[in-house]
């Protein structure tokens, strides 16, 4: 560089592959698939109480996805982006006869010997469970929307782990067959239809290195709603302190 040449600035826009390089890095260092209790869950290490402990925090998981994407729409003026957003509902509610994620979240509740009732009544969620998904719906409620899209794209690294969840659930517990992982074999194909239209969304639309850093941070803050939600499971259920007014075992069983 000449003494003339003006130094790029300092909040110069990543370019393109830089950043989608920088929120891949983030799976790789963050994504809950490091998470203790997922090793623990895949290698068939779970007791039946911890697997039916997971099944009933998850389920406030699952169960909000459907509403932070109800409230993401609620922000769209742009109807092909409402268009594109919507298939997400369809996953997870489905058709009056089919059903859809939902529907099959709780067919893995049965399985696992639950009643789906009680799973669905969300009665037992620990409230660090809750605080944490909850924050997710009001990020993607409140925050601009390109940082609401990328607080999304932790589904980028979802593929992998369900893979290895559904080997891992057929190969260790007897709960285990096709119906009962089949909420998961769906996402095989669901997640990466949302990760197509989203990254490349965020990617073309996130110009300025401020848009930027948002996204990257939107997509940390997601990778940490995540985790906390299996350090809450591990404390409550694998250690055992179990916090008032959740789960005790042996409550909502299949009758
Ligand atoms: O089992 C998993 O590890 C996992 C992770 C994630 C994720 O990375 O947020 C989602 C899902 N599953 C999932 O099933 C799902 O429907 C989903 C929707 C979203 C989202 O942020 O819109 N994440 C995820």
């Amino acid at each position: 560089m000449t003494a003339f040449m003006t130094p790029p600035a300092i909040d110069a826009p990543l370019p393109r592959a830089e950043f989608e390089a920088r929120l891949r890095a983030i799976g790789d260092a963050r994504y809950h698939d490091k998470h203790p209790f997922h090793d623990r869950l895949h290698s068939g290490q779970c007791s039946m109480t911890e697997v039916q402990a997971w099944v009933i925090n998850r389920w406030h998981y699952q169960s909000s996805i459907p509403m932070k994407d109800a409230a993401f729409m609620s922000r769209c003026r742009d109807p092909d982006l409402r268009r594109a957003w919507r298939s997400r509902i369809d996953d997870h509610d489905g058709g009056p006869e089919s059903g859809g994620g939902i529907r099959r979240w709780l067919k893995l509740a049965e399985g696992v010997g639950l009643d789906p009732e009680y799973v669905a009544s969300g009665a037992g969620v620990m409230p660090a469970t809750r605080f944490a998904v909850d924050a997710y719906v009001r990020f993607v409620r409140d925050e601009p929307l390109i940082a609401a899209m990328a607080s999304s794209l932790t589904e980028m690294f979802a593929p992998a782990i369900h893979t290895r969840r559904i080997d891992g659930l057929l190969e260790h517990y007897s709960f285990a067959n096709p119906e009962t992982v089949s909420y998961f074999r769906h996402r095989l194909t669901e997640a990466p239809k949302d990760v197509r239209f989203t990254l490349d969304w965020v990617l073309t639309h996130a110009v300025t290195r401020a848009d930027q850093e948002a996204a990257i941070a939107a997509l940390t803050f997601k990778t940490d709603v995540l985790w906390a939600q299996l350090d809450a499971l591990w404390n409550g259920y694998v250690e055992g302190r179990i916090p008032p007014g959740a789960w005790q075992p042996g409550e909502g069983q299949a009758r």
